[in-house]
């Protein structure tokens, strides 16, 4: 799977963390900074990942700060984005198995590195299951088609 990552400096350490256990498993991992631990602003971060999926770049995002709240919320301003905000696995499958979520959000203040790698794993894994999940989906798609200009 290709997947683009970003972080600001409260997720710089674990993006790094995720990047080497990503590679390891074969995947293809974009790194679209934050690059070191200097303070940065993670809606800038939130937005580039957010492109990267939204222009077919990659596959996939995964999104950090340092609870996982303002660059998810970033990233979710972008249309036809859907990332979710996770902290244990059983929602890290969930938000792909049923609202095909195309962004990982985590907070790095929040989840430790050993956890957020099997959350990452489990994400990974993860696929959308359709059916009634579908129709779902595509009512939330209404709802931004509904409100964007
Ligand atoms: O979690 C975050 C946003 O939701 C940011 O990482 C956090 O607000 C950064 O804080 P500071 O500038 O004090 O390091």
């Amino acid at each position: 799977m290709k997947i683009a990552i970003g972080a600001d400096h409260g997720g710089f350490g674990l993006k790094g963390t995720i990047i080497t256990h990503l590679e390891e498993k074969g995947h293809e991992v974009i790194d679209l900074g934050s690059y070191n631990t200097d303070s940065v602003d993670y809606p800038e971060f939130g937005e580039k990942v957010a492109m990267a999926v939204k222009n077919k770049e990659v596959d996939r995002g995964i999104v950090i700060c340092g609870t996982g709240l303002g660059i998810s919320i970033s990233a979710n301003k972008v249309p036809g984005i859907r990332a979710a905000l996770v902290s244990e696995t059983f929602s890290a499958r969930m938000s792909i198995e049923h609202n095909n979520a195309n962004i990982l959000a985590l907070g790095a203040r929040v989840t430790g590195p050993d956890l957020a790698l099997e959350i990452v794993d489990v994400w990974t894994e993860a696929r959308f299951l359709g059916d009634r999940h579908e129709r779902r989906v595509n009512k939330i798609i209404d709802i931004e088609n509904k409100y964007s200009k």
